[in-house]
């Protein structure tokens, strides 16, 4: 299953969180959209989407489940119940945040899980630190995901020099993370990526017609004033 995705894109089909494509008859039809478009294979997050998109299709598929927790900043699938209700799901491989944020259970004890659940495990790590436990403790995939995303301002561009790092390290990487331009992502494999995830550029209808959107006015904007 990790051979299939070698070299290949990943589709990450998330909608915005209450928006009108949220929705797993439309999580599903995005995955075989995507699948139709050469992607490899699918990120789903939340078990009623993992379970749709399962009946829809075979190809491999990295499920997780984003949780707002009141005690810790950890969303990715912070318990061990999360990940055995993912694979009953049908994901073939479980994604965690494996950052070292404050977190209700450790990732040794979401790994075990995972494994228990004869699943594959990704790391979605924040660091090149993260990516040497997550290696160390055997996970299978270790990505970029959360690079950006555990204080501070979000960086416009992807995290190409973590990529390098953890390719370095010698496990099967993932660049994830703000890959909005298929040259991004070709910089990716250029940095060592073995695959690349991208999901806002492809699934999030309303963050691309905002990016289209904020270019017109400010570009309107910029004329009038020079009028
Ligand atoms: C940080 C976090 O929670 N990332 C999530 C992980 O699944 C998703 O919200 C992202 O859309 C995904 O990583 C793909 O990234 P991008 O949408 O930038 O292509």
């Amino acid at each position: 299953m990790l051979e299939q995705l070698k070299g290949r894109l990943i589709a990450s089909c998330q909608p915005v969180t209450g928006g009108p494509m949220d929705r797993p008859d439309i999580v599903a039809a995005m995955a075989l959209a995507a699948l139709d478009g050469g992607a490899a294979g699918l990120r789903i997050e939340g078990l009623d989407n993992v379970r749709a998109v399962r009946a829809a299709t075979r190809a491999p598929l990295i499920g997780l489940l984003k949780r707002d927790l009141d005690d810790s900043p950890v969303r990715i699938t912070p318990f061990a119940t999360d990940v055995a209700d993912l694979i009953a799901a049908g994901a073939d491989f479980v994604a965690v945040d494996a950052t070292s944020q404050t977190r209700p259970e450790t990732v040794e004890a979401l790994y075990s899980a995972i494994r228990a659940g004869g699943a594959l495990a990704m790391a979605d790590c924040a660091t090149l630190d993260d990516g040497r436990r997550a290696a160390a403790l055997g996970f299978d995939v270790l990505g970029s995901t959360m690079s950006g995303y555990t204080g501070g301002p979000v960086p416009a561009e992807p995290d190409l020099d973590l990529v390098r790092g953890l390719a370095e390290l010698g496990h099967v990487t993932v660049a994830e993370g703000r890959y909005h331009r298929p040259e991004q992502a070709a910089a990716a494999i250029s940095a060592g990526a073995d695959a690349v995830v991208v999901g806002s550029a492809l699934t999030r209808l309303e963050h691309v017609t905002g990016w289209f959107a904020d270019a017109v006015a400010a570009q309107v904007a910029t004329t009038q004033g020079a009028a």
